[in-house]
C-alpha cells in the first residue's frame, strides 16, 4: 500500500512536470513561428527565405550537451532537442529530403538523425539523382554517404561533385552495425546465398568467411534492396540494418556482423544554400593540379604551415585527361575565416582549378 502511495505522488508529479514542458514547448514553437514572420517580412525584393540555418541548429544542440546535467545523457537529451527543433522548424517550412533509397537505407537513418523525424524523405535508387533533383529545386536537400571508416571513400559521391554544382551543408555520421537477415521460410543452415551491397559485403568480410565460407556473396544497389528481395526469395540472406529489418519484417539470425565495432560512415548533406561559421566548422575543397615533382607536397604545404587540420584527403581521376587526379580534401576551419580564406587563394594560385564545396558546421551527434 506504501508502495502505490509512493508511486500516486510520483505520477502526480510527472504529470504536472509533463504539463510544464507541454506549455514550454508550445511557447517554443509559436517563437519558432514568429521567427519565420521576421524572416519572411525581411525580404528583399525576389529572395527567398530561409527557413532551416543548420548553423543555428548547431549551436542550439552543442549548448544544451554542455548544460546538461543528467541523469540523461548528453547524446540523448540532445536526439530529444533534434525532434523539438524539427518540428518546430516544420511549422516554419515542412522540410523535403532526397536520399540514397530504397526505405531503410543507412542514409535514410542518417537524414533523420540530421533533420529529424518532421523531414518528408524521397528514396531516389541511385546517388547522382539525389544530385540531380536537389539542382532541380524538387527538393530542399539530399543526403548521400560519402565514406566508411573500414573501406574508404563512396567513389559515386565524390564523382557527383565533379557534374554539379552544389553546397555541401552538413555533415552526418552514423554507426553502422550489419545484422544477418533472413524471410520466414528460410532456415540458418540452408541458406546458398547473401545478398548486400558491395560495401556492407566488404565490412562484414572476415565474419562471413569465418561463419559462411561457401555461401555465395551477391553485390546489389543496397542493402534496403537486399532485404526486400529474401522477403520472398527462400534459402537467401541479406545483410542489412535495424531499419531495413523491421520495414521487411525480418528475422535477425546474428547481430552486428561487421568486422570493425567502430565501423561508421559519413554522409554528406547536399543543398544550395552556403552556411555561415560556426566556430566549430570543416570545409570540403576540390583541386585539380598539373603532375609535376613536388607538386602534392607543394599543395598541401600551406596547411601544415598555418597548422590547418587535414581531416581526409581523396584522389579521383580526371574527366579532363586520362592520368590526370583531382583531389578531394577536408579540413577544419571555415572559408570566411581570413586564414583559410589565404590558404585557398595561395593553393588557387598553384592548380588548375579550385572549387570550395562548402563550409559546414562539424557532426555534433
Ligand atoms: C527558429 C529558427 O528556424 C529554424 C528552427 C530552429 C529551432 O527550432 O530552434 C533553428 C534554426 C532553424 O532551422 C531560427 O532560424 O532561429
Amino acid at each position: 500500500m506504501a508502495m502505490e502511495q509512493e508511486l500516486k505522488a510520483l505520477r502526480v508529479r510527472i504529470d504536472d512536470l509533463d504539463s510544464k514542458i507541454l506549455d514550454l514547448i508550445s511557447e517554443r514553437a509559436r517563437c519558432a513561428q514568429e521567427v519565420a514572420k521576421v524572416k519572411m517580412a525581411n525580404l528583399a525584393e525576389g529572395e527567398h527565405p530561409v527557413f532551416y540555418r543548420p548553423e543555428r541548429e548547431a549551436f542550439v544542440l552543442k549548448n544544451i550537451m554542455e548544460r546538461n546535467k543528467g541523469p540523461l545523457g548528453n547524446e540523448e537529451m540532445a536526439r530529444l532537442f533534434r525532434e523539438i527543433m524539427s518540428t518546430c522548424l516544420a511549422l516554419e517550412q515542412p522540410l523535403h529530403v532526397a536520399y540514397l533509397g530504397p526505405e531503410g537505407t543507412f542514409t535514410q537513418a542518417a537524414a533523420i538523425k540530421h533533420f529529424g523525424h518532421a523531414v518528408v524523405t524521397k528514396p531516389m535508387a541511385a546517388i547522382d539523382e539525389v544530385f540531380r533533383e536537389v539542382v532541380a529545386g524538387a527538393v530542399n536537400f539530399g543526403v548521400v554517404p560519402v565514406e566508411n571508416s573500414t573501406e574508404g571513400a563512396v567513389n559515386n559521391t565524390l564523382d557527383s561533385f565533379l557534374e554539379h554544382d552544389l553546397v555541401i551543408c552538413g555533415e552526418v555520421e552514423l554507426r553502422i552495425h550489419h545484422h544477418l537477415l533472413v524471410g520466414k521460410n528460410t532456415k540458418q543452415d540452408h541458406i546458398t546465398r547473401i545478398y548486400s551491397h558491395a560495401q556492407s559485403l566488404a565490412q562484414c568480410r572476415k565474419w562471413l568467411d569465418a561463419h559462411y565460407p561457401n555461401v555465395e556473396r551477391i553485390a546489389v544497389s543496397s542493402n534496403a534492396d537486399a532485404a526486400k528481395r529474401v522477403q520472398s526469395e527462400w534459402n537467401s540472406a541479406a545483410i542489412a540494418g535495424d531499419m531495413a529489418a523491421s520495414l521487411y519484417d525480418l528475422t535477425i539470425l546474428s547481430e552486428k556482423i561487421e568486422d570493425r565495432p567502430d565501423n561508421s560512415t559519413r554522409f554528406f548533406i547536399i543543398g544550395n544554400q552556403a552556411v555561415p561559421p560556426t566556430g566549430d566548422d570543416k570545409t570540403s575543397i576540390i583541386v585539380s593540379i598539373h603532375n609535376k615533382p613536388g607538386i602534392l607536397h607543394d599543395l598541401l604545404e600551406p596547411f601544415r604551415r598555418n597548422h590547418i587540420d587535414l581531416t581526409r584527403i581523396e584522389t579521383r581521376p580526371a574527366r579532363s585527361s586520362k592520368w590526370s587526379y583531382v583531389f578531394f580534401i577536408d579540413f577544419k576551419g571555415h572559408c570566411s575565416d581570413p586564414l583559410i580564406k589565404a590558404v585557398l587563394e595561395d593553393m588557387g594560385k598553384g592548380s588548375i582549378g579550385l572549387k570550395v564545396l562548402g563550409s559546414y558546421p562539424q557532426a555534433v551527434l
